[in-house]
């Protein structure tokens, strides 16, 4: 079976993605695996797949799944790639795009700059909702890797995540706490750890080692979890520019129960057509 698809990235974190409007799929996680391949693939950190919606109020379904075939919740910097995809293939002309994904609904508007503003929904901090094993809701938890004891904050944004406050992001043991906290017991479907400078009370350098992908040059919800982590502890305020290593993104958090908005730009980079097995 022929697929159209079309490369395109959020700040160097980079997608394929699918019309399954127009187009029938299915895609088994040795294909995901496959197709995600830097060499013997198409290559990318996530595929995203665009859907007609199950809910009449919401304009399509949106399905993330990391480089490794698991289906997530959630994927930021995927999100404005949806937005400018759904305009640019004219399966929508509406500015304000509503979507439903495995995390809640999200609303995207493209802006006239072509930058895209999403609403991201309200952080959550509860241990249940991500999940984490922990008695208490607290601002820091305390975790334990291998000999080492880390001071982490814990934010669902749809998706979890563990937020480390680093001195410097540049010499950040990224590669050897990334797995081992990805993969930490506490944590039963795994996590997202971002690694996070506070620069100051408006400005962050960050890191992520994404569950399923490894690490990334930029992850949005990564860095939506870090600003309202920040935020929560009292280090940072909105609005904050958070500078990852593909670049930087805006996040704006009123706190409590007000929606957070992260905006910044989704690049097409080429359209190709692949066979399926
Ligand atoms: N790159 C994404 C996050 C993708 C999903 C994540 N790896 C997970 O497993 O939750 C982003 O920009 O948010």
């Amino acid at each position: 079976m022929l697929l159209h698809f079309t490369k395109m990235h959020g700040l160097g974190n980079d997608f394929m993605v699918v019309d399954l409007v127009t187009q029938r799929a299915r895609f088994t996680e040795e294909e995901i695996r496959r197709l995600a391949d830097r060499r013997f693939g198409i290559g990318f950190d996530q595929l995203l797949v665009v859907e007609p919606p199950r809910d009449p109020e919401m304009d399509f379904r949106y399905r993330i799944y990391n480089a490794d075939g698991s289906e997530v919740e959630n994927c930021g910097n995927g999100a404005r790639c949806f937005a400018r995809f759904v305009r640019d293939q004219r399966l929508t002309h509406k500015h304000e795009v509503h979507v439903e994904t495995a995390g809640g609904p999200l609303t995207l508007v493209v802006e006239d700059d072509g930058r895209v503003r999403v609403d991201m929904g309200t952080p959550r901090f509860a241990p249940e909702a991500l999940p984490f094993d922990a008695a208490e809701d607290r601002v820091v938890h305390a975790l334990d890797v291998g000999d080492e004891r880390h001071e982490i904050g814990v934010v669902s944004m749809g998706n979890p995540h563990a937020v480390l406050r680093v001195a410097d992001v540049d010499t950040a043991p990224v590669e050897r706490l990334g797995p081992a906290i990805e993969a930490h017991p506490r944590f039963p479907k795994r996590v997202n750890a971002g690694f996070m400078q506070v620069v100051s009370a408006h400005e962050i350098r960050l890191r992520v080692f994404e569950r399923g992908s490894g690490e990334t040059l930029a992850c949005g919800t990564g860095a939506c979890a870090a600003v309202a982590s920040g935020i929560r502890q009292g280090l940072l305020e909105s609005p904050v520019t958070v500078h990852l290593p593909g670049g930087d993104l805006c996040i704006e958090w009123a706190g409590n129960a007000a929606p957070l908005i992260m905006t910044g730009p989704a690049e097409r980079v080429f359209d190709g057509r692949v066979v399926l097995n």
